[in-house]
């Protein structure tokens, strides 16, 4: 017996009964296999991994929860900017992922180069309902560029310009709602529905009218699907968690898929009777033959990028006027200058402006040296997609084994360069969270790879047009019309992001006195 009153440890005993009970050796055995495997993985990771010399949070090294739980939270792309802001230009954020915050890596990992890195296929292989692709979710480079081919005609601003006859009423129909309703009125709603409408119209050549209450359970099947998009593509087992979150997104897939055929064959049958109006995205598009197979989209593709137009473009713009109009509201200079631009522009302020009326208001004038005079309306613009610009979130791309940033970094490592990052980067954009439309009279080299709202590159926003003609026209509306006013109810904090993905005021509460403008 020893001093605490046990037997010593006798090896050969304990080995003995072990022999003696098979499966409790087993299971030793498996326990200490498995501790073994534990240790020796954590030390590679940790002291072994080819990136192991990166800095980074100490879970990252070896495990995916690190960036997972953040996604789930809706909290990723502010974790990652601290994490940026804590460990430096480049942090290893995942056992096999490295997140770059230079500017010097944005050409390398979003550019067109001859050694691209290419979409992270395990994050957006779940952005397709029916398993077809689109022009968003497709991985290799040659079959996205005959995509994009087909498609780019349509979204050139000559083409967008055309589609005003059609998208004017409906955003008429947006202001006649948000103007009869009871004041003060919370805006996003009416200009959330205003959205879905427009690019409905576009995409599916028929408009969901959410404005008139129609395809309201419609518009939310590709919202909720949208929800679980990435996730899916991480865990194709998401969809077995019993959640109302992902169940919902799981009933909405075939209701979206039912939904999208019949308007397509709708689409088709106007088409062969000569019923198609002017003007229509989508007959662009079908008429548009690959250049070097001779052959159009099939019906599921259309099906297919109609929906990422629908999804990728509503939430989009609807978050960017929403913030816009928040800033300027709440700097009282700003709005007085921008007001008064856009209403000398616009006098008639019962006639809705087009887009030509107001385009000068987006355009460096190369005649007129003085930064001062440049026109206000594009500042205010960039200026609101640098701060709140939708889309600045995690657009993770594949190595193919090459220097980024100036590191080598090996094939299959997941990479990511956050616009959230660049757009803050207070040598670049001094004074970065306050909102300075001026910073934008003089555009520095730095500015100019810094900004992408759009992301750049051959993946950039093929709607970026679209948007912006639709955000311009809003605005110049907006304020050519009525005499806006923030309500006192909306606070800075109701303002905050949600980050989903796409990143929008989370309370979806803006509220606004909106009244006819008083001047003659
Ligand atoms: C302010 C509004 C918008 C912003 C800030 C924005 C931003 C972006 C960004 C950052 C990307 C790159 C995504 C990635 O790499 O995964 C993107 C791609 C895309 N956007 Fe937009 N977007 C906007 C509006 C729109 C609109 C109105 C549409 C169409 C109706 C649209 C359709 C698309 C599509 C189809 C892609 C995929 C392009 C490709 O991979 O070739 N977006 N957008």
């Amino acid at each position: 017996m020893n001093q605490a009153g046990r037997p010593p440890f006798d090896l050969e005993v304990n080995l003995r009964s072990l022999t003696n009970h098979p499966a409790q050796a087993i299971f030793l055995l498996a326990i200490i296999s498995l501790v073994v495997y534990a240790v020796g993985y954590v030390v590679y990771q940790v002291w072994l991994h080819p990136l192991a010399n990166f800095p980074g949070p100490f879970l990252g090294k070896f495990t995916e929860w690190n960036t997972i739980l953040p996604s789930v939270r809706g909290e990723s792309t502010r974790t990652r900017h601290a994490w940026s802001l804590e460990y430096g230009d480049v942090v290893r954020i995942g056992p096999n992922e490295l997140l770059f915050g230079g500017i010097e890596s944005v050409k390398d990992i979003y550019g067109q180069t001859s050694n691209p890195c290419l979409k992270d296929p395990d994050f957006y292989r779940g952005f397709t309902v029916t398993g077809a692709n689109n022009v968003l979710n497709a991985m290799e480079r040659v079959e996205h560029a005959r995509i994009r081919r087909l498609l780019s005609h349509a979204f050139a601003m000559a083409e967008i310009k055309k589609t005003q006859p059609r998208l004017i009423p409906i955003m008429e129909r947006g202001l006649d709602v948000i103007e009869s309703s009871p004041q003060p009125v919370n805006v996003y709603d009416p200009l959330n529905h205003m959205f879905l409408d427009v690019v409905s119209e576009l995409s599916f050549d028929k408009c969901f009218n959410n404005l008139q209450g129609e395809c309201i359970r419609e518009a939310k099947y590709a919202d909720d699907v949208q929800n679980i998009s990435a996730l899916r593509g991480m865990f194709p087992f998401v969809e077995w968690l019993p959640t109302t979150y992902v169940q919902d997104a799981v009933k909405a897939r075939p209701r979206l898929i039912q939904f999208a055929r019949s308007r397509i064959e709708d689409f088709r049958a106007r088409l062969e009777k000569g019923k198609v109006k002017e003007g229509s995205l989508l007959k662009r598009v079908v008429e548009s033959k690959d250049e070097r197979t001779g052959e159009p989209l099939t019906d599921l593709e259309l099906m297919e990028n109609a929906i990422i137009f629908i999804q990728a473009g509503s939430e989009t713009s609807l978050s960017t006027l929403l913030y816009l109009l928040y800033e300027v509201d709440t700097h009282p200079d700003i709005k007085a200058r921008l007001v008064k631009e856009i209403r000398e522009a616009v006098p008639n302020k019962h006639a809705f402006p087009l887009f030509e009326t107001v385009e000068q208001l987006t355009q460096k004038n190369l005649t007129q040296p003085v930064p001062s005079s440049q026109p206000f309306l594009n500042n205010v613009l960039e200026e609101t997609l640098r701060l709140h610009g939708p889309i600045p979130v995690n657009l993770p791309r594949i190595s193919p084994g090459k220097m980024i940033g100036g590191h080598y970094v090996p094939a299959g490592t997941r990479v990511c360069n956050l616009a959230y990052t660049t757009h803050r980067n207070p040598e670049i954009f001094p004074d970065p969270d306050s909102f300075v439309p001026d910073r934008w009279d003089n555009v520095t080299t730095e500015m100019k790879l810094a900004y992408r709202p759009f992301s750049t590159g051959p993946r950039n926003c093929i709607g970026l047009h679209l948007a912006r003609l639709q955000i311009i026209l809003m605005v110049s509306a907006l304020y050519a019309r009525y005499d806006l006013q923030l309500d006192k109810s909306v606070t800075p904090e109701m303002m905050i992001a949600a980050d989903r993905g796409v990143m929008s005021p989370n309370a979806k509460t803006v509220t606004f006195h909106v009244k006819p403008r008083a001047d003659s």
